[in-house]
């Protein structure tokens, strides 16, 4: 079966920091994958890298099979409208109310105000959100509330491919988990193919059907979640139980 992205030898520098190195990854047509990894060992660069937002100094990355590795103008828009991204920290609009800051993406159809509201509305009810939420401002919700209006914004345009980037950080284990029920139910009922960055293990062995540990620029381990915690690899097994001593030093994994 064709992978829905595969990244092949993807290495990416900043100066002379190695923060991807010769890269492999697969990701099949609806699964949900959640990378693991310590701060800054580049997750969000690989994230950027596929989006098109960053260009890897080497490899090539694949969607359904096509090179978009180096894509520019209209094929580079076309492929990123395929992603509905959760980006850390939200990057919502504060001049606009909050059901303008869902629907903004789709403000080029033809869609009325009373639609996009009611859209909006709707949305916010997935997220676990009240429907008076809609016309306030950003700045008027708190973080957790932020977080979820910017997922109610990343599934509007019913992506077929969504990045979740530390979807849970800053919620309390209750709000987490509606997000997680959430993204399970992106996966199984929508199809959606789903790539999670999370330091969140709990919420990884809820909505993973695999999990990779990004470390040194490579993909380290990889395999079902179900076996994250018997994987016999010593960085894991230290990153999973969040353990201080082992393979893995900070002065590493800030590198
Ligand atoms: N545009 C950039 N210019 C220079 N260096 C960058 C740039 N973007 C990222 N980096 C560096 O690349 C490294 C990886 O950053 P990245 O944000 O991908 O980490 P991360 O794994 O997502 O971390 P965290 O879990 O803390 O979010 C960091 O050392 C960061 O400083």
């Amino acid at each position: 079966m064709t992978p829905k992205i595969e990244l092949r030898g993807v290495s990416k520098r900043f100066g002379r920091k190695v923060v991807l190195d010769k890269l492999n990854l697969s990701i099949a047509p609806g699964e949900s994958l959640v990378v693991i990894g310590g701060s800054g060992t580049g997750k969000s660069v690989m994230l950027k890298c596929i989006l098109g937002l960053l260009q890897p100094d080497e490899g090539q990355i694949f969607v359904d099979g096509e090179d978009v590795t180096r894509l520019r103008g209209r094929a580079r828009a076309a492929h990123r409208a395929r992603f509905g991204m959760l980006f850390q920290g939200g990057a919502l609009f504060d001049s606009m109310p909050v059901w303008r800051n869902i629907t903004f993406a789709l403000t080029q159809g033809r869609r009325g105000n009373a639609k996009l509201h009611a859209l909006a509305v709707e949305l916010l009810q997935k997220v676990g959100l009240d429907p008076a939420v809609a016309d306030l401002r950003p700045s008027e919700l708190s973080g957790g509330m932020q977080k979820r209006v910017a997922l109610a914004r990343a599934i509007a345009a019913k992506p077929e491919i969504i990045f979740f980037d530390e979807p849970t950080t800053g919620l309390d284990p209750i709000r987490a988990d509606v997000i997680n029920d959430l993204i399970v139910s992106l996966v199984r009922d929508l199809g959606v193919t789903a790539l999670t960055i999370t330091h969140d293990m709990a919420s990884a062995r809820k909505i993973a059907h695999r999990v990779a540990m990004l470390y040194n620029g490579k993909i380290i381990w990889d395999g079902p979640r179900d076996i994250i915690h018997s994987s016999g690899n010593p960085y894991v097994d230290q990153f999973v139980n969040g353990r201080a001593e082992g393979p893995i030093k900070t002065g590493v994994l800030n590198r």
